[in-house]
């Protein structure tokens, strides 16, 4: 763990306000708001502590959670929420935000290891987290490959960081270039389903051909022409060229669209992962994943069917 960090392992983090207490048990990852902790509370809980400098991100954070752990029914939209307050550290106030650990890992390091057949079942769980999330009236805003983990226990993708999250109608007020719609020339900056839905195919593309995104950005300037001849080029994204061209002519413009368009490459997916697990003896948790993967295709094709 580099020197530069907030806090150290073994450290006792104490709320100035709340006084409750969290040893620091490792660095989790950091971003350009903060640096997020593994910790243990008193009663021997890990958690995840956010720390920042700047008080306003993390209380927007903390208000969004919350507000979201109560409309989404149940529903684990994103961490729970658990604590908000500061600490003073080396002689300045750091502000911390305490949430649930998503325990996970991220998913490029997921499918180096399953196989990219796994993308389309990864992003079809994404798609249904963004619909709830639509329903609530937001964008998320900052949808990126770092804001996703795969919680292995469940099978499951959660989304981390909801400080990007913006009510529909708004300016979004954290992005990724990469990500970005309005970099790449493809619209606005405004918080609407498709400003996710587009972010949803550039993370396809990262995960797919993830030199991709270097060698399109290395000059810095959004080169959009060159974005789509890599789209209809590249054999890594033959099977999507349907989706992402739709996306990017604006026929794909909804979750729900996205997702009828996913749909083959999630059965393909779920047929090789099939095939792969004929080869792999021993059963583990993928098991369930492509399992639910197949509940979900059946539900879609029931709503499909009925209320078409
Ligand atoms: N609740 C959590 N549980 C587990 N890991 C987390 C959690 N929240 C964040 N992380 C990890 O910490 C990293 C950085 O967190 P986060 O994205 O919230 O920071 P940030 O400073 O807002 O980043 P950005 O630069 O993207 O705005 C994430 O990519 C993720 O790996």
């Amino acid at each position: 763990m580099s020197s530069d960090l907030l806090f150290r392992p073994g450290q006792t983090v104490t709320g100035l306000w709340h006084k409750r207490r969290y040893t620091v048990e490792g660095l989790l990852g950091r971003g350009a708001n903060g640096e997020v902790y593994r910790v243990t509370d008193s009663s021997g809980q890990t958690l995840a502590l956010k720390a920042a400098p700047l008080s306003s991100g993390l209380a927007l954070e903390h208000k969004i959670l919350k507000r979201l752990s109560e409309v989404a029914r149940g529903a684990d939209l994103g961490p729970r929420v658990f604590d908000l307050d500061d600490v003073q550290v080396g002689g300045q106030k750091q502000f911390f935000l305490v949430m649930e650990l998503v325990r996970g890992t991220t998913l490029p390091a997921f499918l180096d290891r399953r196989g990219r057949h796994w993308t389309p079942v990864l992003l079809l769980q994404l798609c249904t987290y963004l619909e709830r999330l639509h329903e609530t009236g937001n964008a998320f805003g900052d949808l990126k490959a770092e804001n996703c983990l795969v919680e292995e226990a469940r099978g499951a993708v959660r989304l981390v960081d909801f400080g990007g999250v913006t009510p529909f109608g708004r300016g979004v007020k954290e992005y990724t270039e990469w990500y970005d719609r309005a970099w790449w020339g493809r619209g606005s900056r405004m918080a609407e389903e498709d400003y996710d839905v587009f972010a949803l195919a550039m993370l396809a593309i990262a995960l797919l051909a993830p030199d991709l995104r270097k060698a399109l950005t290395e000059s810095g300037v959004p080169n959009g022409s060159r974005l789509r001849q890599a789209v209809s080029s590249d054999a890594r994204l033959a099977d999507w060229r349907g989706l992402l061209q739709g996306v990017f002519d604006g026929r794909v413009r909804t979750i729900s669209a996205f997702r009828q368009e996913l749909l083959p490459l999630v059965k393909a997916g779920v047929r090789l992962e099939q095939k792969e697990k004929v080869r792999r003896k021993p059963r583990d948790w993928t098991d369930w994943l492509v399992v639910g993967s197949g509940l979900v295709l059946m539900l879609v094709f029931c709503q499909f069917v009925l209320f078409r």
